[in-house]
């Protein structure tokens, strides 16, 4: 009799196991596949954000130019033109779910950095990916020989972070449709 007590305890454990992790399982797929990605991005706050690629080209005949590979740990191209680009790509923390950077399109963000002096310098760019673009964001730079912030790309490795806040001025959505839907709310 005890035998079959604990036998039957001991499939009921399996089963309310089997049942938490059936429902754990669940919640998690529910949760990844129906939460907004989070916004990186934060109007006020400034984010650490790590590089994860910096490529640096060079655009030999303009428009139609062939492109000059070279990475970070070899930027001497920096000194021949001043039509030099860098591709920064960077990672955005990964949490439950990949998040997206969450700048508004052609907002754009502020890269805080360090000129050849040590001294603090602070400049404006424009990411070239999207919010569909999940868990990372890419800025193209064009690089100044004697810009400060120039300064600061150049010396950065991959794995390097960088500060950066975003977007510049906090948006209102004074779109038409939210007007309406706002005092016109449908029924
Ligand atoms: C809204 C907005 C978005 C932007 N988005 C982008 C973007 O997506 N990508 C991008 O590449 N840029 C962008 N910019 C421009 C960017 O913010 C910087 O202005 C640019 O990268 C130059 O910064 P810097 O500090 O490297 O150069 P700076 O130090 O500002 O130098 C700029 C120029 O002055 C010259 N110079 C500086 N010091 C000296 C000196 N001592 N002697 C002689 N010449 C000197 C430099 O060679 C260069 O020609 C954006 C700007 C704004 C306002």
């Amino acid at each position: 009799m005890d035998a079959l007590q604990s036998h039957r305890v001991e499939m009921l454990s399996i089963a309310v196991a089997l049942v938490a992790i059936g429902a754990g399982t669940a919640y998690y797929f529910y949760v990844t596949r129906t939460k907004k990605p989070k916004a990186s991005m934060n109007f006020s706050v400034i984010k650490m954000i790590k590089v994860i690629s910096l490529i640096v080209s060079m655009c030999i005949t303009g428009v139609v130019g062939a492109w000059i590979l070279k990475t970070s740990k070899n930027l001497n191209l920096l000194n021949v033109s001043n039509s030099v680009i860098m591709l920064l790509s960077s990672h955005l923390p990964f949490r439950h779910q990949p998040s997206v950077l969450g700048l508004p399109i052609g907002q754009h963000m502020s890269c805080r950095g360090k000129d050849n002096l040590g001294e603090e310098v602070i400049k404006a760019y424009t990411p070239t990916t999207l919010d569909s673009d999940l868990g990372h964001f890419e800025l193209v730079i064009k690089m100044y020989p004697q810009g400060r912030m120039s300064h600061h790309f150049r010396e950065m490795c991959e794995g390097d972070y960088l500060a950066v806040k975003g977007p510049k001025v906090k948006i209102f959505d004074l779109s038409y449709t939210t007007y309406l839907s706002r005092y016109f709310p449908p029924f």
